[in-house]
């Protein structure tokens, strides 16, 4: 039985990860809000727009942790961050609505989220992957790993030097693979497991278009920074 042990590099490389994803929280708890009120679908739309738009700048921050991220070709920094950011988005989402909550709030959650205004075609696809990622009951290095193995994709659109990022990637990779070995010995699929929810995550994203304009109401208004990321 191969005997797996995380290294000193790669524990410090795991706490800076860490650190940087915790801190990099979106300010207000989006959750708390919805849980809090029913709004009504333009209100829904405006608050879906806010929180995306502080993502964004959330995950530009988060980058700038990323051991080597900034050694990057500027041009590509940026191609990984359009290609990553609607992933993150759904990630983060996924995440928030699998927090452990008091009992009966996250039901209620999930139904102020279908009735938020989105249409019901990507209400199953969308909850299929918020309880896939749920039931993977990841500790938060392996949910700030799993993010940084996602914005390192180097095949998104416009990347030029895909070895570099590949290389990134790559040892993003080992460590998030250690790491599960460690944190579910009973499991040795898991690691698998873990990547195979971003195969999940890829198809939801490319429905994320379509998502906002269906959203049930007139005028669909975008920031210049989401129309710059969304493709709106
Ligand atoms: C593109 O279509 C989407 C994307 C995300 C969600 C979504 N799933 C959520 C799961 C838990 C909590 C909230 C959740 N959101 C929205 C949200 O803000 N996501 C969020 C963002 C955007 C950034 C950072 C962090 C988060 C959580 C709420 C926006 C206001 C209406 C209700 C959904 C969505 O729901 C219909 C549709």
């Amino acid at each position: 039985k191969e005997k797996v042990e995380i290294t000193k590099e790669q524990q410090a490389l795991m706490k800076i990860i860490t650190d940087a994803y915790n801190r990099h929280q979106i300010p207000q708890d989006v959750a708390k809000k919805l849980l809090q009120d029913q709004y009504s679908a333009e209100e829904n739309f405006l608050l879906l727009t806010e929180m995306a738009t502080s993502q964004v700048q959330v995950l530009v921050e988060f980058t700038k942790n990323i051991p080597g991220f900034l050694s990057l070709d500027r041009e590509d920094q940026i191609a990984l961050l359009k290609g990553s950011a609607v992933e993150a988005m759904f990630l983060r989402s996924a995440q928030v609505f699998s927090r452990k909550m008091p009992s009966g709030h996250t039901e209620v959650l999930e139904e102020r989220i279908r009735k938020s205004g989105i249409s019901e075609e990507f209400i199953t696809p969308m909850f299929n992957f918020y309880k896939s990622i749920g039931e993977l009951h990841m500790v938060q290095e392996e949910q700030a790993l799993l993010t940084t193995v996602t914005i390192l994709t180097p095949d998104r659109p416009y990347v030029k030097d895909q070895q570099a990022v590949e290389r990134l990637q790559e040892t993003m990779l080992d460590v998030l693979r250690k790491l599960c070995v460690l944190q579910h010995p009973q499991e040795p699929q898991y690691f698998a497991r873990l990547l195979g929810r971003l195969t999940e995550l890829r198809t939801l994203s490319h429905y994320h278009t379509e998502m906002l304009a269906s959203w049930r109401m007139n005028d669909h208004k975008f920031t210049p920074l989401l129309c710059e990321i969304w493709d709106v």
